[in-house]
């Protein structure tokens, strides 16, 4: 697994014994650009669960290797009501190193302000969250997740509510980080966009449709195919046999993640 980021394993996840995500087989090398397309429910933000650890596999597996992973959730489940300041929330970038209680530095601080800045957020330190616009809000997501300097990052429907100036300056920020060497999958629903800035894309739609080079993936029939299973969906079923016939992909670019040590996604 030399330049293997991300190894699905005949993965299966779900929840309460019914599977959203079907016996998914395949690799994401590191240092690529991936992203993650299907319909509403297809199984996008379960896939992302699954790879940060926080929904455990119903069979298979997904073995990993990176020393440092941030996960941007959907804005849908965060909440902005909570009394912090933007501030606040970029500095929870820290809490891997620091832990709850850990002392911000003057070396910390100034990392911090770089990240505010590089998102043209400079001079909102001290505003609540709740007062922020819905591309400020993203903007600041965006700034704790520079300041986790990961190698694997997780991002669910980014640019959803967010203006295009806004796209245009946090797509400039992803694809600079895969440029450094990381690994980034990215929920997305804009196609336009995917094709333009993403090389890589993984389409699902409860099991996995195509995945490999974006432009032999967002095809008319692979998107047909797409809707077409999607809308064939039982919700109700519950946990399904493997397929007879095993599929493996490999998917992405090589980088230089020397010395890395191997774990499994659900310890990070
Ligand atoms: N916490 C949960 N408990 C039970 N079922 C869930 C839960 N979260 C998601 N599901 C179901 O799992 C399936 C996949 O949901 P998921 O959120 O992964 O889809 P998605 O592709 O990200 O959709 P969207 O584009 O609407 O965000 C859906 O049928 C959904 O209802």
């Amino acid at each position: 697994m030399s330049d293997i980021c991300l190894e699905f394993q005949n993965l299966t996840l779900g929840y309460q014994g019914h599977a959203a995500v079907h016996h998914l087989t395949g690799t994401v090398e590191c240092g690529s650009l991936t992203a993650i397309v299907g319909a509403n429910g297809s199984g996008k933000s379960t896939l992302m669960k699954g790879i940060a650890g926080i929904l455990k596999p119903i069979s298979g597996g997904c073995a990993s290797k990176f020393k440092r992973l941030a996960y941007l959730p959907q804005q849908s489940e965060l909440d902005r009501s909570f009394p912090a300041r933007v501030v606040d929330l970029v500095a929870l970038g820290f809490l891997q190193d620091r832990g709850l209680l850990g002392r911000v530095t003057e070396d910390d601080k100034a990392k911090l302000a770089a990240c505010l800045e590089a998102v043209g957020l400079s001079g909102f330190e001290k505003r609540s969250l709740d007062s922020l616009s819905g591309g400020q809000m993203q903007r600041a997501l965006f700034a704790r997740t520079m300041l986790q300097d990961a190698d694997l990052i997780l991002l669910d429907e980014p640019f959803t509510a967010v203006d295009e100036r806004t796209i245009r300056d946090l797509v400039l920020l992803v694809r600079q980080w895969a440029a450094e060497g990381r690994t980034v999958l990215c929920v997305l629903h804009d196609h336009v966009l995917v094709r333009a800035h993403f090389p890589q894309t993984l389409l699902i739609a409860r099991k996995l449709v195509g995945w490999g080079p974006t432009p032999e993936i967002l095809t008319p029939d692979k998107l047909l195919r797409a809707r077409n299973f999607q809308e064939a969906w039982d919700e109700t079923a519950g946990w399904c046999a493997e397929s007879p016939v095993a599929l493996h992909h490999t998917h992405g670019r090589g980088g230089g993640h020397d010395g890395e040590t191997q774990r499994t996604v659900a310890r990070v």
